[in-house]
């Protein structure tokens, strides 16, 4: 495990990365930019009503800072006014309306705030929920080697991730328009009294600005450059604590090697947000006291005209008014400008999981109509000189590949570790695609089929098959989800796989929850497990069944038991059969023998005994282990 550890920071030679890495530039920053109006079309699509409903809000309470400023200016002119009326001509009623208005648009403006902030999550919960579904719906589209490329992992990952975040980026994005608005209208009322006042405000705020964009540049760089580390960190919080692992953990004393694993590379990342962290709030500091003088010297000047007798007591608390919410408003947007660029970023991962597309695909969509699914399947596949590397592979796992399956015929492969053969059985199904040479099905290349079409009609059960934490039942259904309900035919699945008895035993039968992570949860033993496996295949109405030594962990007399049946069940089907037991592999009416993924040789057991070959030496080395 240590090797596979450090296999994983292998990507990052020193073992760390961090802010010395170059941050990302702001022109990457602006360009990610151009994915908002993609991203509002698709908040837009989660629910054209409530999104109409934010920005109709929004855009009302944009303009209720003006009024609020313009009333409170009439207030203090009309009390001015009042004050210097003789005492008998002094009429509160003016100025009770204004205090009356101004009242009503404090509330008015807290209710469409907390409206707003409702619509925002309500919109933000719909979005987060079917953007998680698209990703799942979009990552069921994808090839097999594509989850297999760590840099499309680390994509998929950062992709999942981020549901949270994107639900801020709709409200930032949203609150940036409304401030927008807004900042116009106040910087009207300030430009009409004196434009220069304007230069001022940026003055004031730029810096600010640009020390907030530095410091999310970094932050981004810094947690960007950390997604294979954050991927490790979940793994050891995951292998350290948690059923699966806890029985080797302990009998290796692992704990002790995954903690100080773990504690290395959560202080390593705790110290560099840190220092991150630290610089920002110095800086941020002085940038907010440059912002603070700004606005008094502003205010300073708005004085000396208001006691120079140019503008009026009302118009000095308007016009400071604007000031000091211009520039909060003005600091709000530019900062929010960078989380919101940092956001986009975040975005263009988002965007390119959903660029990617799967090479698998039915021919239909390249312009092609794909052949019917024979049924029955005539002749049978026939394996042309197939070679397959995997992509992070570095050799062959199998190469020239020639031989035939015959329609209905049982064919059991065998080869040591890591000869070849579940990447036979996974180019079958098309799990990948040859890398070079073909695979035909009654004369006719697998791709010229759809494949969901041909995944069908094939019913594979894989050595390292799926423990699904669903009651019983459901977990034999998983072998056709669409037959879930049909308790009879799970029952006979389960029947023929040997399941009935393991179901038999337990407390709540087919709908007894399997697995130990829910709650009242009970666990099976691992024969227990691959004779739920195997009724997934019977599950299945499929013309070509392949079991990839689903029956290792089974006794002697249940594996027997589970192959005689088998052979008896799959009657006229094509079936393949992978064990390393030769008991097993003899039933078959043809054993194919591959060797560091080439062929060696071909024939039934009689035939390969007689022939004196690799399969005679291997049948021979195992019958001498029970003698
Ligand atoms: N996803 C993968 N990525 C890269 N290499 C792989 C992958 N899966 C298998 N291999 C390599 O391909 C070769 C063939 O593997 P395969 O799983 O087909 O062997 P096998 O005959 O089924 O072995 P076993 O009897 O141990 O199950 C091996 O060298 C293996 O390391």
């Amino acid at each position: 495990m240590f090797e596979f550890l450090k296999s994983i920071s292998a990507k990052n030679p020193n073992g760390r990365r961090g802010p010395e890495q170059p941050a990302v530039s702001v022109r990457e920053r602006v360009s990610a930019l151009r994915h908002l109006p993609a991203f509002l079309k698709l908040i837009w699509a989660t629910s054209p009503r409530l999104a109409l409903a934010n920005i109709a809000l929004r855009l009302v309470r944009a303009g209720l800072p003006l009024a609020q400023l313009y009333v409170a200016r009439l207030l203090l002119d009309a009390i001015v006014h009042l004050t210097r009326l003789p005492a008998p001509e002094r009429q509160l009623t003016p100025v009770l309306t204004l205090v009356a208005l101004e009242f009503g648009l404090v509330l008015l403006t807290d209710a469409l705030g907390r409206a707003v902030a409702l619509l925002d999550s309500l919109l933000g919960d719909l979005f987060a929920n079917q953007s998680s579904i698209r990703l799942m719906e979009h990552a069921a589209r994808l090839d097999l080697d594509q989850f297999e490329d760590s840099t499309f992992y680390d994509k998929l990952e950062r992709a999942r991730r981020q549901t949270l975040s994107r639900t801020v980026l709709m409200s930032q994005v949203l609150s940036q328009g409304q401030d927008m608005v807004t900042l116009v209208l106040l910087a009207g009322g300030l430009v009409a009294f004196q434009p220069w006042l304007l230069g001022l405000l940026l003055l004031a705020v730029v810096p600010a600005f640009l020390g907030e964009s530095h410091f999310n540049e970094r932050s981004y760089s810094l947690s960007h450059s950390w997604t294979p580390e954050r991927r490790e960190l979940d793994y050891l919080r995951q292998t350290g604590a948690s059923d699966e692992t806890a029985k080797e953990v302990k009998i290796f004393g692992l704990s002790d090697f995954l903690i100080t694993r773990f504690r290395e590379l959560s202080d390593d990342f705790y110290r560099q947000n840190k220092s991150l962290v630290l610089r920002r709030a110095g800086w941020g500091t002085l940038f907010a006291a440059i912002g603070a003088a700004g606005y008094y010297g502003a205010y300073v000047y708005i004085i000396a005209r208001t006691v120079a007798g140019s503008i009026s007591l009302g118009q000095l608390t308007f016009l400071a008014g604007s000031f000091a919410r211009l520039r909060g408003l003005l600091e709000g947007i530019l900062s929010r400008f960078s989380s919101v660029a940092d956001g986009a970023l975040y975005l263009q991962d988002f965007f390119d999981f959903f660029a990617l597309r799967p090479r698998i695909v039915r021919q239909e969509l390249t312009g092609e109509k794909p052949l019917p699914f024979p049924r029955p399947i005539q002749q049978g596949f026939e394996f042309e000189n197939v070679g397959f590397q995997y992509k992070n592979g570095t050799k062959w796992a199998i190469r020239n590949l020639r031989f035939k399956l015959q329609a209905g015929e049982k064919l059991a492969l065998v080869g040591e570790n890591g000869a070849g053969k579940t990447t036979l059985v996974k180019l079958l199904a098309r799990l990948y695609d040859p890398t070079e040479g073909r695979i035909l099905l009654d004369g006719h290349d697998l791709r010229e089929y759809d494949p969901a079409e041909l995944r069908q009609e094939i019913g594979v059960i894989f050595q390292d098959f799926v423990r699904f934490q669903l009651p019983a039942g459901q977990n034999l259904a998983v072998g056709r989800i669409d037959e879930r309900h049909n308790q009879p035919r799970i029952e006979t699945a389960a029947q023929q796989s040997l399941a009935d008895t393991v179901i038999a035993k337990l407390p709540g039968g087919y709908d007894q929850m399997i697995g130990r992570r829910f709650n009242g949860g009970v666990d099976l033993s691992g024969g227990e497990w691959q004779k739920i496996a195997l009724g997934r295949a019977y599950m299945r109405d499929a013309q070509l069944l392949i079991l990839d030594e689903p029956t290792a962990a089974l006794d002697a007399r249940a594996e027997f038991e589970v192959f005689e049946r088998f052979k008896e069940l799959t009657q006229g089907k094509t079936a393949v059969l992978i064990s390393h037991r030769f008991s097993t592999v003899r039933m078959a009416d043809r054993i194919l023998v591959i060797e560091n993924g080439q062929f060696v040789e071909i024939g039934s057991h009689e035939e390969l005994l007689a022939k004196g070959g690799r399969y005679a030496e291997l049948f021979a080395l195992q019958a001498a282990g029970y003698r």
